[in-house]
């Protein structure tokens, strides 16, 4: 019999976020006192269940482009160096108690140079707050590794930048890139010039792309632009036909993400609130996991769809009875698919994740003894 985890079980087992924006995971006490400390005044309310509800309105969006208007408050409040470390520190911080053991956190800096920031100072400030939570984290008790992917806003013209800042800063906490922002209307290959040279750089970078828009986003972030993974992917499903055999077909683009082993970075929690599908029930990252792509669970925003790691597995347990072997395969598939070096890769599978998740089984073994006996 699969085990089905207890809802403690999937916090304390190690997961892997590969998709999660810094601006979408504030704590809402520390939007209201960043307000307070740096001046800015143009929060909706300072109440704090008003601001917490506020941002979880989001739910509510029903497109992408809505949803998306939560975030400039959040950002609103990430326009000094101090504030931006408080936001990152807490962030790896909130992840490790989560149980997260590696997480890839996405920005697009160009968001705070409001007042003056330079680009360099933003980067700087994120990855000397994820050194500074990742260390408060490992005093609690929590180990947690936290690399930085660095946005470019789909909507502005500063991809070239933000990818030369993404090299540059590649050997001291940056692992990547990617675009964020509209998908409609402002396709992959607007920014093909910024993907051409990090090819050449051979630096990482995945895309947004199948949220927002459909088919010809996720081939264009693959075939032109070549992206290494896709952020979200969900639309891929409208390349696949299930006949009524049963049987599912896929078209050439399905095939070629299953075949090359794309990782998809799903958000299911967001996904229904952006309206890129209807349901979590009728999420395709089943059917996905069911034909073996190479599907990943991610939070997206964890202030706007008020989601964690373990929230999200919880969901799709419940919802799609997986069992902890299911969360392993899930897991196993998010760290095969990072950015850092790959003999790194390798070591946390085998030393960290393989190892909590036979512990996890052992209990669950150990339990059904204990229950036969008694
Ligand atoms: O699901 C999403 N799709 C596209 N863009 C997003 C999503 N969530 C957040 N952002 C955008 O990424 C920026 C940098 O983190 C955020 O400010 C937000 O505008
Ligand atoms: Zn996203």
């Amino acid at each position: 019999m699969p085990h089905v985890p207890t809802p403690d079980q999937i916090r304390r087992a190690p997961k892997v976020l590969l998709h999660d924006h810094l601006d979408g995971g504030l704590r809402p006490e520390t939007v209201l006192e960043l307000a307070e400390q740096t001046g800015y005044d143009q929060l909706p309310t300072t109440d704090p269940a008003g601001i917490t509800e506020w941002f979880a309105a989001a739910s509510e969006a029903g497109s992408l482009e809505e949803y998306l208007e939560r975030f400039v408050h959040t950002v609103g409040v990430m326009q000094t160096a101090p504030a931006i470390r408080r936001v990152a520190a807490e962030c790896a911080e909130d992840l490790a108690a989560d149980g997260v053991v590696y997480a890839e956190v996405r920005y697009a800096p160009e968001l705070s140079t409001q007042r003056g920031l330079g680009l360099d100072e933003v980067v700087e400030a994120i990855i000397e707050g994820f050194r500074e939570g990742a260390a408060r984290a490992t005093a609690a008790g929590h180990r947690i590794r936290v690399g930085v992917l660095l946005c470019a806003m789909r909507q502005e013209d500063r991809a070239d930048e933000i990818a030369e800042l993404a090299v540059r800063y590649r050997d001291s906490g940056v692992v990547g890139f990617d675009i964020a922002g509209p998908e409609a209307g402002f396709p992959p290959s607007r920014s093909l010039k910024a993907f051409e040279y990090l090819r050449r750089e051979n630096c990482h970078f995945t895309i947004h792309a199948g949220e927002g828009y459909g088919l010809p986003s996720i081939w264009q972030a693959l075939q032109w632009c070549g992206a290494a993974r896709l952020g979200h992917g969900v639309r891929i499903v409208d390349d696949v036909e299930i006949g009524e055999d049963g049987k599912a077909r896929l078209g050439r683009l399905a095939s070629f993400v299953r075949d090359r082993r794309i990782p998809l970075e799903m958000c299911p929690r967001s996904n229904v609130h952006t309206g890129t599908v209807p349901s979590l029930a009728e999420h395709p990252i089943a059917l996905l996991r069911r034909l073996h792509f190479r599907v990943t669970v991610n939070t997206d925003n964890r202030l706007m769809s008020q989601t964690s790691m373990t929230r999200e597995f919880r969901e799709l347990v419940e919802q799609f009875e997986y069992s902890l072997d299911d969360m392993q395969w899930f897991t196993v598939n998010a760290m095969k698919s990072a950015f850092i070096p790959f003999d790194q890769r390798l070591a946390l599978i085998n030393e960290v994740i393989k190892p909590g998740y036979a512990a996890l089984r052992s209990e669950t073994l150990f339990g059904r003894v204990a229950e036969h006996m008694g």
